[in-house]
């Protein structure tokens, strides 16, 4: 893809304001990389130490281990034996790298699998699109369908504050450090359709941009400073882009990438998940994938694209105009006027615009609502299906899960409860 990686080239940056151009910089030691690796020749060596070369660096077999192969405070990190050999590398600085070190425990309960085996879907062609994942048989909402353990994160500001040939150089080092069958896996995302063209691991990066946090930095000393990181989840490349997917993820407590189906595929479907918020306004949800999915063209989902009638696509504004208003009345605890008819057709609104990956978010407002004004057994209803949609779009541990738990357990004692018709003085006696 070409066309694509031009584009990648061109603008390589989610710029954040700021470039690599004048700020204070170091230059990397050129290092011999570890000699086991399939990488390694891909991997350019930044400019040298006046001494010259640095002996080899070899990962232990076991354990977390910092490399000195670094850029200012960013450097290369790897523990080849977490997450049950999947393995993992880093490219950030210090105190990020210890935040990851501190979460072993938890990267090693990922599961790390396709929940059906083999997967229910397979790598074809996609008119437009590329290759992509292809539904072979029917799935049903709430089927579970991968959990992948993250192989490769690299703090935000490596792609802004790092010269180009030094973070290829830290990249491709970090990669070369996982273990061969996790390198393997990494390394085929770079040329799914086989062009014998791979992509470089900067374009891999952000052509999926799975983006966690790492928490504040204690050292900060500028309120710029931010422990957000691209992570990579190699199995989960062939997915492609739709503004109105069939497909939800989050990423749980274990940094674990979870997928599970949000409305019913048929065979032959493609499988499709949101790259970027639903709920931003068609045109701009057009321009970000015709600036960052490559081809230079707009995302050809039927979301977006102009080739689906004009009628449609109004009918599609004008519904996400009316869902916004009326979600913004139904979240403000103090409107007077909601009633039963306005709650349904707020449910409505998502359904008609397949927002499947955000029933959560609706039906728990519908729950709070219905309650406010004494529907108790919709608002139990509506809490029951909060917590189902919810499992799906943030896992069991998710704070709605929770609530919303607690919620359908005793509608009537929950505070919301009437509470509309309490203020308006409604309360039947
Ligand atoms: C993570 S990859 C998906 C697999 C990709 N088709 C491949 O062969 O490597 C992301 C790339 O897929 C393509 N893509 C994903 N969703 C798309 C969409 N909705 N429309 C057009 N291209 C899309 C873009 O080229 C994007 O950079």
């Amino acid at each position: 893809d070409p066309d694509a990686a031009a584009a990648a080239e061109a603008d390589p940056v989610p710029s954040a304001g700021g470039s690599a151009e004048g700020l204070a910089y170091e230059a990397i030691e050129k290092v011999d990389i570890f000699t086991d690796n399939a990488t390694a020749a891909a991997a350019t060596p930044a400019a040298s130490t006046a001494s010259g070369p640095l002996p080899a660096q070899t990962p232990p077999v076991e354990g977390w281990w910092q490399s000195k192969i670094c850029s200012d405070t960013f450097c290369v990190f790897t523990n080849r034996r977490v997450a049950n050999g999947r393995g993992i590398a880093l490219v950030t600085n210090l105190e990020d790298f210890q935040k990851v070190e501190r979460m072993e425990n938890h990267l090693n309960k990922g599961e790390n699998k396709f929940h059906e085996s083999p997967p229910p879907f397979a790598e074809t062609e996609v008119v437009d699109k590329g290759t992509g994942a292809v539904a072979t048989k029917p799935l049903r909402r709430g089927k579970p369908l991968m959990s992948w353990s993250p192989v490769l994160i690299v703090h935000r500001d490596v792609l802004r504050d790092v010269k180009k040939k030094d973070r290829t150089f830290l990249l491709e080092t970090a990669v070369s450090y996982l273990p061969d069958t996790t390198r393997e896996v990494f390394n085929r995302q770079r040329d799914i359709a086989g062009t014998g063209n791979p992509k470089s691991i900067e374009q891999i990066l952000l052509a999926h941009p799975f983006e966690i946090d790492l928490g504040y930095p204690q050292t900060s000393q500028q309120g710029e400073d931010h422990a957000k990181h691209i992570v990579n989840y190699p199995e989960v490349a062939v997915v492609q882009h739709d503004c109105r997917p069939n497909a939800a993820f989050y990423i749980d407590n274990n940094l674990s990438f979870r997928a599970t189906v949000a409305r019913r595929i048929a065979a032959g479907e493609e499988l499709t998940i949101s790259y970027l918020d639903p709920f931003l306004p068609r045109a701009k949800r057009r321009e970000w994938v015709k600036k960052h999915r490559g081809l230079g063209k707009p995302c050809p989902c039927e979301a977006c694209v102009q080739k689906n009638s004009f009628e449609q696509l109004k009918k599609s504004d004008a519904r996400m105009k009316e869902l916004l208003k009326l979600q913004a009345k139904l979240k403000d605890h103090d409107s007077r006027d909601i009633t039963v008819e306005m709650i349904d057709r707020y449910i409505k609104l998502f359904e008609e615009e397949k927002l499947h990956i955000r029933l959560g978010e609706a039906y728990e407002t519908a729950a709070h609502n219905y309650n406010y004004l004494g529907e108790d057994k919709l608002a139990k209803k509506y809490a029951d299906m909060a917590v189902q949609a919810g499992m799906i779009e943030g896992g069991s541990e998710s704070n709605d899960v929770i609530a919303m738990k607690i919620m359908a357990s005793d509608v009537k004692g929950h505070y919301s409860y009437q509470y509309t018709l309490k203020r308006l003085g409604k309360v039947p006696k």
